[in-house]
């Protein structure tokens, strides 16, 4: 299934009539400029076009009052003098004889996205709208928003659909109020929102933005804020938040949507939100979503006032909803102090109300939701204020490197007998191995690996990695006699091709005789085994108490360590070994096959014994980009697993600071 795109230059329509600096950034071109990049990219030529609509009243009615509605629909006849004396009344929010007619659209393409979605005629899809949504509320239009466009959206969904529940990810830089009020008490919408802050000094300067507003009555819970008190964030703060707060409560969550306040303020150069944060992150937040709700997704425009990171970023949207591979993030080093502090107080604020979150540390010392912070200017926030200075001074970034998909999505090298699934490209051995590699093999594996065809099966293995490589085919698909066998072959053969190396292993390990200390390999090993003597920073065993069956323990480790891990270490190639017996459940399978393509460009190799080839369907389905299934009820986490989890982070946090959730 493919990727809406929903886009209608009548909303370009309306502008700004008189003076006011407050409202001067919200101008026409952020539409037209966003668009254009997709089509000079080739991108919207990729997508399927779907016409916007007008909101009618009862939809507009699900979010709004009547008296607002009937107020609003006023605007077109007024005078300019009437427009601001109207606009008076709301803040920092223009009106135009037009932008009613613009509200309408704007509302209505999210409703058309959602049908679209829901129906099954896509998989996902993006509306550009402008006037945005996600500050207006019932009865006042705010933030040059006129209607909730997503509000009024997830409303529709549930009436419409009996969508059970629904995630709102707000990425905007600025807090959605509007959406929090919709739906601070509705426990079938879960509202996460990062926002900048400076404990309350940032614009709308609410109280209730700040991590403790976590909804009320039946919605206790389901409100997660995360304040940025400081400007100047980078990729490393966005994507601690997604593993460590977002990730493990949206999955506890379970969607049956998810809808996105798809704001790029949040970009590097907005003068808005004066982040660090490149375009291409935006590749990787809407690839970490791609895999709840089964791939339901719906992204809507909100802010985004740099018209080249905005542009830049809705092209990295777009193409990773298109599938194609992910741009590789080099040098993560972390979340910042100020970070790692907003970090800590969001999920010390939900460890009552999320399990998955039930080990988070307490809150940082320093009560930083006062709004006065006495801090005195440490040595590190010296160093953080002249990284910012540099930073948004500058305000140059390198253009997201091109995004290129391998003529071949996923190669197989199967034993003769077997079949390939479908979709899945068999490949033979272009060439016989040296000599002197074959010999290298024999000595260093088990002699049963290398006998006849398991010569055959190396050299087929070596063309799928040179393939891999060069580029040429996205992943593979690998079934072998023995898995523990090959992958000692695996590491032989990739050591002189790859730098980097991670290695995933599900399940029980004989022995793993290679521990490597030079970093060009980094094992991280989820089991039932704990093999506390053998650990160094790059062999990593994560102990399940009951193993890889326990899907709830699973996710967890995936969110708090190997996805932290695997950013930070940035990989040019996944090798992901299912040892027989693992237990794992396919569609745990899935998903972390759907995750690990966030890493080396997609190029994932997944190693699997012949007698597991009855999850070579799913696995195939996976690596063809197909959204992995929804977890099913996922139980509470053992609690020595939880634990054991937060003591291992906390230990490794040292060598690895994305592991790093405490101040
Ligand atoms: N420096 C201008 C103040 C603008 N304040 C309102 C911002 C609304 C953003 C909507 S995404
Ligand atoms: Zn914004």
């Amino acid at each position: 299934m493919g990727t809406a795109l929903l886009y209608d230059e009548e909303m370009t329509k309306y502008k700004l009539l008189w003076v006011d600096p407050a409202c001067k950034i919200e101008v026409p071109e952020r539409l037209t400029v966003s668009y254009e990049a997709l089509v000079r990219s080739g991108l919207s030529d990729r997508c399927i076009s779907v016409p916007a609509r007008e909101a009618s009243d009862s939809e507009i009615l699900l979010v709004h009052s009547e008296a607002y509605l009937e107020a609003v629909k006023k605007t077109p006849y007024m005078t300019l003098e009437d427009l601001k004396e109207f606009t008076l009344q709301f803040g920092d929010v223009y009106f135009h004889p037009n932008i009613y007619h613009c509200a309408k659209l704007a509302s209505g393409s999210a409703l058309q996205l959602v049908d679209s979605v829901m129906t099954g005629k896509v998989r996902n899809g993006i509306a550009l709208v402008r006037p945005p949504g996600h500050h207006s509320m019932h009865g006042a239009a705010n933030g040059f928003c006129v209607f909730n466009n997503v509000a009024i959206a997830a409303r529709y969904a549930k009436q419409k659909y009996g969508v059970k529940r629904v995630l709102i990810v707000d990425w905007d830089i600025h807090h959605g109020q509007g959406v929090q009020y919709c739906f601070e008490d509705d426990p079938s919408v879960l509202y996460f929102s990062w926002h900048r802050y400076e404990h309350q000094n940032f614009w709308p300067n609410l109280r209730e933005s700040d991590y403790d507003s976590v909804g009320k009555e039946s919605g206790t819970g389901f409100n997660v804020n995360v304040p940025w008190n400081k400007v100047g964030m980078e990729n490393s703060d966005y994507l601690s938040v997604f593993c460590h707060v977002l990730l493990p409560v949206a999955y506890e969550f379970c969607p049956d949507l998810v809808l996105v306040c798809a704001g790029f303020d949040s970009a590097i150069g907005d003068p808005e939100g004066e982040m660090c944060a490149t375009p291409d992150i935006f590749a990787h937040l809407t690839h970490l979503l791609m895999n709840l709700a089964g791939g339901k997704l719906c992204a809507v425009l909100e802010g985004g006032y740099n018209l080249t990171s905005l542009a830049q970023s809705v092209c990295q949207t777009v193409q990773t909803l298109l599938g194609d591979p992910l741009p590789q993030l080099a040098n993560l080093r972390g979340p910042c102090k100020s970070a790692i502090e907003s970090l800590q107080c969001a999920r010390s604020a939900h460890r009552r109300y999320w399990s998955f979150l039930k080990h988070a540390a307490d809150p940082p010392m320093t009560d930083i939701s006062t709004k006065h912070i006495k801090s005195t200017m440490e040595e590190e926030e010296k160093r953080e204020m002249a990284e910012e200075e540099r930073c948004t001074e500058g305000k140059v970034w390198p253009e997201p490197p091109e995004r290129l998909c391998p003529p071949v999505c996923s190669g197989s090298v199967l034993p003769d007998d077997v079949a390939c699934p479908d979709g899945l490209k068999r490949l033979s051995s272009s060439k016989d191995l040296e000599p002197l590699l074959v010999s290298k093999l024999k000595n260093r594996s088990r002699t049963a690996a290398v006998d006849g065809d398991g010569v055959t099966t190396f050299s087929r293995l070596y063309t799928l990695i040179e393939k891999l490589v060069a580029n040429e085919i996205r992943n593979g698909l690998v079934l072998v006699p023995d898995v523990t066998a090959a992958m000692c072959v695996v590491q032989d053969l990739t050591s002189d091709l790859v730098k980097r190396v991670l290695v995933v292993c599900v399940g029980k390990e004989k022995e793993l005789d290679y521990v490597t200390t030079d970093g060009k390999v980094l094992v991280v090993q989820i089991s039932s085994e704990d093999n506390e003597e053998q650990r160094s920073k790059y062999y990593i065993p994560v102990c399940l108490k009951k193993g890889c069956s326990d899907t709830s323990g699973f996710i967890q480790a995936v969110f708090g360590l190997l996805l932290p891990l695997g950013y930070e270490y940035n990989p040019d190639l996944v090798l992901l070994v299912r040892m027989p017996g693992s237990g794992v459940v396919d569609s745990m399978w899935q998903q972390l096959i759907g995750l690990l393509q966030g890493f080396a460009k997609g190029h994932t190799l997944v190693l699997m014994q012949v007698n597991e080839k009855a999850s070579m369907g799913s696995t195939a389905s996976a690596l063809l980009g197909h959204p992995a299934p929804p977890l099913q009820e996922l139980q509470t986490p053992f609690p020595e697993d939880g634990d054991a989890l937060e003591r291992l982070r906390e230990r490794l946090q040292a060598d690895w600071k994305m592991l790093q959730t405490t101040s």
